[in-house]
């Protein structure tokens, strides 16, 4: 195979490809001008010289790996500015913030020190200042002028919001807060960016006026000198080290000694102090997590995002190794023709789809609820702080445990770097932990859960999505069509609501206090949690690719239904223990179900490399030597190993130096 050949393998993959790939790749980019656009706007970003790596990031030390990040994103970050069609033109904020992802992770696949400020520094401003301090700080921030974190995890405390320490204390005298960290665990930790990067951040303190706490707020601090980029006497900062992922992010650590700011910088949209010291509350405490709840949100677009960068590395790479025999004398087959090998991909592939389309959902319930709260009206936010948070939390967890699927499915090569798989996996894994625990998120969706049990059985309306809660028919006859599959998932996690409700309460009637019963019973509380958020998922994804399916050409429309329908069999297969006990499924039900499951694995076989092309996920985005469109493993992989600063020179030092004396004189 010479250079620049495709694959042999994985151009007969392409021609057995049932469907048109173009129509999937304009429908998963919300139609074809946005595709258009996004790859013109890739190809003129990537091929800006010097913004992807000669030298394969690893071999760098921490600090070279930082160096070299920041002079890529600065380089980046003009050529976004320049091509302003991120900005001007009249496309969706979401997707706008989409392209700017994959960009990005062309250029920085470890993630970058400049992502908390797109992703939370601007808009926490937008959430929390009012509308001069959002002129001033939105205008600077937006331009690059000023480069800013979001500070709120410390040493001591991340899930306890009232357990931060950081103070800010009013001083009315000279209309001053007076930042101060007390103890070392007050020390803020993880912000990205904070080390070395950011020269502002909105850090979050406890308020203080004339001894009073008046809880978490939100604070916009200068850290750093703009022109010498010195720390500001009073505050203590520097980078947290090395960590599973995230080593090119700069996480950084900022404590205070009596730093004054002025009383405008209090964010002040929600709650106000007044030159005084009057504090005036917030309307609504409700306004406070708004931020949190948009990130979440993205965060299901992200995990989504990575893992369809993990199944097509592991796919192709699948299509074109050849492992092993099936038959005697048969050559030996590629590894994607193994049963065992399709029911890892395929369901990656679903995955993707489904948290692809229950996003796009989403977004919509997100944009509703932000209209309302222009107009004053906070009433739908707790319904979509819920769906963001069983959204985030099975997103994350489940794409997280479908990269490593994918890692493994690709034998010892997806151990090397060089395949990106382990640095997907490290920066998937991390979004089960912030932005909201992953458990502790569960639990606040359980408490909704509980509200919404009582409020059912007093006859109450309920939420949109919870309204299933009150429907008191259960365990109807098993049926296996998709809308079944749907009312059975539903009739499990308002099972499991029940028995988790009831062992709750039994064990306050044995005479635990509130909190005590609650933890009793916590892991059957974020159980039913998260069979609610599954039997969301379930029926959001069916509900899109039926609404989508009418503008489909029939081959398109058939692929994704089965991949929908796999999705369906597949989850009902995995819980199937919780099946039997709550709803009418037989054995019966299931052989049928596991026979169907493997039929749709079969049909979706010859698509594997269509599906996986048509996220048209360049290879400067994979970086990875397994996923390359072309299909070049063993070269790239070659390739990669011969940059190892070690393959420079035959011998090592080390030879003559250590190991030479010590095979020779041992001691
Ligand atoms: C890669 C990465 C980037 C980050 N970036 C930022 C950033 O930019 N800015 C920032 O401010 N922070 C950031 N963080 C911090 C992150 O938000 C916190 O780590 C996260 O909120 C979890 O808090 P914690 O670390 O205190 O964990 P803990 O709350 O201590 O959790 C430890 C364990 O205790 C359990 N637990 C805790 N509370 C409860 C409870 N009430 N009930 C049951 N179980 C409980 C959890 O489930 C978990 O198993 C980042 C973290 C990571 C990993």
């Amino acid at each position: 195979m010479s250079a620049n050949t495709e694959n042999e393998d994985l151009r007969k993959e392409r021609a057995k490809c049932n469907f048109n790939i173009e129509e999937l790749t304009y429908l998963l980019d919300d139609g074809y001008e946005n595709t258009k656009r996004r790859r013109y706007l890739e190809n003129k970003v990537l091929s800006t010289e010097g913004l992807l790596d000669e030298i394969p990031e690893e071999y760098l030390s921490h600090k070279e790996k930082y160096e070299n990040v920041i002079r890529k994103c600065v380089k980046l970050n003009r050529v976004l500015l320049k091509y302003d069609e991120l900005r001007d033109k009249p496309m969706d904020e979401k997707i706008k913030a989409s392209l700017r992802d994959t960009v990005s992770l062309a250029v920085t696949k470890d993630n970058s020190p400049m992502m908390l400020h797109a992703g939370m520094f601007l808009m926490a401003i937008e959430g929390h200042a009012n509308e001069k301090q959002q002129e001033y700080w939105l205008k600077r921030g937006r331009n690059m002028e000023i480069i800013g974190t979001y500070a709120q995890t410390e040493l001591g405390h991340g899930t306890f919001l009232r357990g931060l320490e950081l103070r800010a204390t009013y001083d009315e005298k000279t209309e001053q807060f007076i930042l101060h960290s007390p103890t070392l665990t007050s020390y803020k930790w993880w912000p990205g960016g904070l080390a070395h990067t950011a020269n502002y951040a909105i850090v979050m303190a406890q308020l203080y006026i004339k001894d009073k706490c008046y809880g978490m707020q939100p604070f916009m601090v200068q850290l750093r000198d703009e022109e010498t980029h010195m720390p500001l006497p009073g505050i203590k900062i520097g980078e947290i080290g090395p960590k599973l992922g995230f080593n090119t992010v700069n996480n950084g650590f900022l404590g205070f000694e009596n730093v004054r700011i002025p009383r405008d910088r209090m964010l002040m949209k929600n709650a106000q102090v007044l030159k005084d010291g009057t504090f005036i509350a917030s309307p609504s405490s409700k306004l406070a997590y708004s931020t949190m709840v948009n990130v979440r949100v993205m965060i299901v677009n992200t995990v989504s995002k990575y893992l369809s960068s993990a199944a097509t590395i592991a796919v192709r790479y699948a299509a074109v190794r050849r492992q092993s025999q099936m038959k005697p004398g048969e050559p030996e087959p590629q590894i994607l023709d193994y049963v065992t090998q399709q029911h890892k991909l395929m369901i990656a592939i679903a995955t993707s789809h489904a948290y692809h389309f229950t996003v796009r959902w989403l977004y919509n319930v997100s944009d509703a609820v932000k209209e309302n709260l222009l107009k004053g009206q906070l009433d739908t936010l707790p319904e979509l702080h819920v769906l963001a948070c069983a959204m985030k939390v099975l997103s994350s967890s489940e794409c997280t445990s479908l990269v490593e699927v994918c890692r493994r499915a690709c034998g010892g090569h997806g151990y090397m770097l060089s395949s990106n798989l382990p640095q997907l996996y490290g920066v998937c894994t991390a979004t089960m932990t912030y932005e909201g625990e992953n458990t502790v998120l569960l639990l606040q969706v359980a408490r909704s859960l509980v509200k919404a049990w009582d409020r059912a059985t007093k006859g109450q309306p309920l939420s949109p999505s919870m309204s299933y809660i009150s429907n008191k028919t259960s365990a109807a006859k098993w049926d296996s069509s998709l809308d079944g599959i749907v009312r059975n998932f539903q009739i499990v996690s308002r099972s499991k609501l029940a028995s988790s409700v009831a062992s709750f309460e039994q064990y306050l009637k044995s005479g635990l206090s509130y909190e005590d019963a609650w933890n009793k019973a916590s892991v059957q509380l974020t159980a039913a949690a998260e069979a609610h958020g599954r039997a969301i998922v379930l029926s959001i994804y069916k509900q899109q690719i039926e609404k989508l399916a009418r503008n489909m050409s029939s081959p398109l429309r058939d692929v994704l239904h089965q991949l929908l329908e796999l999705y369906m069999v597949y989850w009902t297969l995995e819980k199937v223990g919780d099946l039997l006990l709550y709803t009418q499924i037989s054995e019966k039900d299931v052989k049928a179900l596991q026979r169907r499951y493997e039929d749709l694995l079969e049909i979706l076989r010859p698509n594997a490399v269509g599906l996986v092309d048509a996220f048209d996920i360049r290879d400067e985005v994979l970086c990875s030597t397994l996923g390359s469109y072309d299909g070049r493993v063993y070269e790239r992989l070659m390739e990669e190993a011969m940059k190892s600063p070690l393959n420079k020179e035959p011998v090592n030092e080390t030879f003559h130096k250590y190991l030479k004396p010590f095979m020779r004189g041992k001691l």
